[in-house]
């Protein structure tokens, strides 16, 4: 499974444009000072928000509201990750998701049971999914799929 790139790209992409915790907080413990040079003090509230991030043309171009795994892949088709401070689904430096690569490994398991035995689609292909705030992203009213069997000849 390592070595399905584009598999490992439709992830990535899927989790950049909704991700499952889309925004975060964390209390300053003391008087701080970003590199940017915004000043922090004791007892602020900071949040960093990955679906905005995921969102913004200064990371990822023009095109960053469309679905396309192809950015993550090099020109030999091999999925290069980009940094956690420009993708920060699973957070970033010491406190990063422990379970990120279970997690990615899991999904990608998941998918590929799927699609070997299942043709899957969106119902509506116009409805554009509605992301619900919450601790944990939800769609909100669901996302109806027509789901076949895929028949073998
Ligand atoms: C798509 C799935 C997942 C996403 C998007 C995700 C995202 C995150 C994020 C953003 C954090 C940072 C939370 C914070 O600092 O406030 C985090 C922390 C954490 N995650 Fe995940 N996670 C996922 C799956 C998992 C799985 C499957 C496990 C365990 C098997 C796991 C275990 C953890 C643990 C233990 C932490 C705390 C790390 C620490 O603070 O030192 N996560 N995750």
């Amino acid at each position: 499974m390592t070595e399905m790139h584009y598999l490992t790209s439709a992830v990535y992409e899927t989790l950049r444009l909704f991700p499952p915790v889309q925004f975060d907080s964390k209390f300053a413990l003391n008087d701080d000072v970003l590199p940017d040079g915004t000043i922090v003090r004791k007892g602020d509230r900071v949040t960093y928000h990955p679906y905005a991030m995921g969102r913004m043309e200064s990371i990822w171009g023009p095109d960053r509201l469309e679905f396309r795994p192809e950015r993550w892949l090099n020109d030999d088709g091999l999925f290069v990750p980009r940094s956690p401070y420009e993708y920060p689904v699973f957070q970033g430096g010491s406190r990063v998701c422990l379970g990120k690569e279970m997690a990615i490994v899991e999904m990608k398991t998941v998918i590929l049971a799927v699609i070997r035995r299942f043709n899957v689609r969106v119902a509506d292909p116009g409805h554009e999914p509605r992301f619900s705030p919450g601790l944990t992203a939800t769609v909100s009213g669901g996302l109806r799929m027509v789901v076949e069997e895929v028949v073998k000849r």
